[in-house]
């Protein structure tokens, strides 16, 4: 199984995206994702010009040392642009392989451990009746956990609220880092009162989460692991920024309420500390940023040690194809939490054809073999990239911080 071509293709349908196809003298491919938001192109001269060519004439069946070799080969290890060139070659290599044996992936990892994968929705508002509203939609189509953010009095701008009301929420949303201010107090003193507004109308059987986005710190954070206590909820998710894991020890002394973390983690080792201490109850890194389904597994592996279970991060700025990865792993992973959902725009789920499907709240895993999504790259070639960019967010005093 020679790996005869690989290339990149970049389109940009509703936003931009970073697919590999990697091609085998068989005519058998795979893809995989490369997206990094708002560092796309990135990605792109890592894979173009230090991956590709060092792929060409390599046996596709062997995954795990073509991994070792793009990681430990590469002596400049880790970090965000390099792990998502690896995961994207991993995807796609993992997909030919179940291709070649006529499995859906989530076979070749095992076979299912559940029968369907529990989503969450983002709920949003511009105020929390806004939010309320968005609730009640999303319980009617099914879903039974919801993500819950919604406008702070005082903030023009906050993560996760559409800019106007009914608008898409999309958060690389200009070309070079809009400014937001943010304000902790204003959203430490407000933020209580959605989850209260959230269980008084939807009563207790509700899943709840919510995503501070790395805004506070360990004691303001202890301090709303704290406050929402009462509202029982499934996750409180990056509550701080988390380069220094002993951070999570603080907060974990100080509430019950279970943390995710890891959207922006790419390896076992931003981990390690925080698994083994049982400081967190869940980990988000995507498969598109975390070394692809082998590195993933480790993770999950070890998480399972220590009843840390998954909650894959599933923005719009992961391209299907990370998601319908995701949705085999997550029908095999024996320790599955949630997975989230942030459906993709029409134009996205055109270009990219997936076997995967939701229904009443949950995913379901499609039969086709390898990981069922492939891209139509005529109607790719028709959406050109075009630059964005994730904000930056200041305090009221100019001060630059966590966005
Ligand atoms: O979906 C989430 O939990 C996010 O935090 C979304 C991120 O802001 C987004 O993926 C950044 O690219
Ligand atoms: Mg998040």
């Amino acid at each position: 199984m020679k790996i005869s071509d690989a290339y990149v293709i970049v389109t940009s349908p509703g936003r931009n995206f970073v697919t590999l196809k990697i091609v085998t003298e068989s005519g058998t491919y795979g893809i995989g994702d490369a997206t990094l938001n708002g560092r796309e192109m990135a990605v792109v001269a890592y894979l173009e010009e230090h991956v590709i060519p060092a792929l060409i004439g390599r046996d596709a069946s062997r995954i795990e040392d073509i991994w070792h070799y793009l990681y430990r080969g590469a002596y400049w290890r880790r970090g965000p642009v390099t792990m998502a060139a690896v995961s994207a070659v991993d995807l796609a290599l993992w997909d030919i392989k179940a291709k070649a044996a006529g499995m859906p992936l989530y076979q070749l990892l095992g076979g299912k451990s559940r029968e369907r994968v529990m989503t969450y929705a983002h709920c949003t508002g511009r105020d929390i009746e806004g939010c309320l509203a968005e609730v009640e939609k999303h319980v009617k189509l099914g879903y039974r956990a919801v993500r819950v953010q919604a406008g702070v009095p005082g903030i023009p701008t906050i993560y996760g609220v559409a800019k106007r009301e009914g608008e898409r929420y999309e958060p690389a949303d200009a070309e070079l880092p809009a400014e937001h201010v943010w304000s902790t107090e204003k959203y430490l003193n407000h933020v209580p009162k959605l989850f209260a507004a959230v269980r008084e109308r939807f009563g207790d059987e509700l899943h709840v989460l919510h995503d501070v986005h790395h805004r506070l710190t360990p004691i303001e954070a202890a301090r709303l692991g704290k406050a929402v206590e009462p509202y029982h909820l499934f996750w409180l998710e990056d509550c701080v920024p988390a380069e220094n894991q002993e951070s999570f020890r603080l907060i974990r002394q100080h509430t019950t309420t279970p943390l995710a973390v890891g959207e922006v983690f790419n390896s076992i080792h931003d981990y390690r500390e925080l698994i083994e201490n049982q400081w967190i109850d869940y980990i988000r890194t995507p498969l598109t940023h975390g070394g692809g389904i082998t590195h993933l597994r480790r993770i999950a592996d070890l998480a399972g040690l220590y009843h840390v279970r998954t909650g894959f991060h599933g923005p719009t700025d992961l391209s299907p194809v990370c998601l319908g990865a995701a949705v085999h792993f997550d029908t095999w992973v024996p320790n599955f939490g949630i997975q989230e959902h942030m459906p993709h725009t029409p134009e996205t789920d055109a270009v990219f054809l997936h076997d995967y499907r939701f229904e009443d709240g949950h995913f379901l895993v499609g039969e086709a073999p390898g990981h069922g999504v492939d891209i139509d790259e005529t109607l790719a070639k028709q959406y050109p990239y075009k630059r964005a960019s994730l904000p930056v967010n200041r305090l009221e005093d100019g001060t630059l911080w966590h966005w």
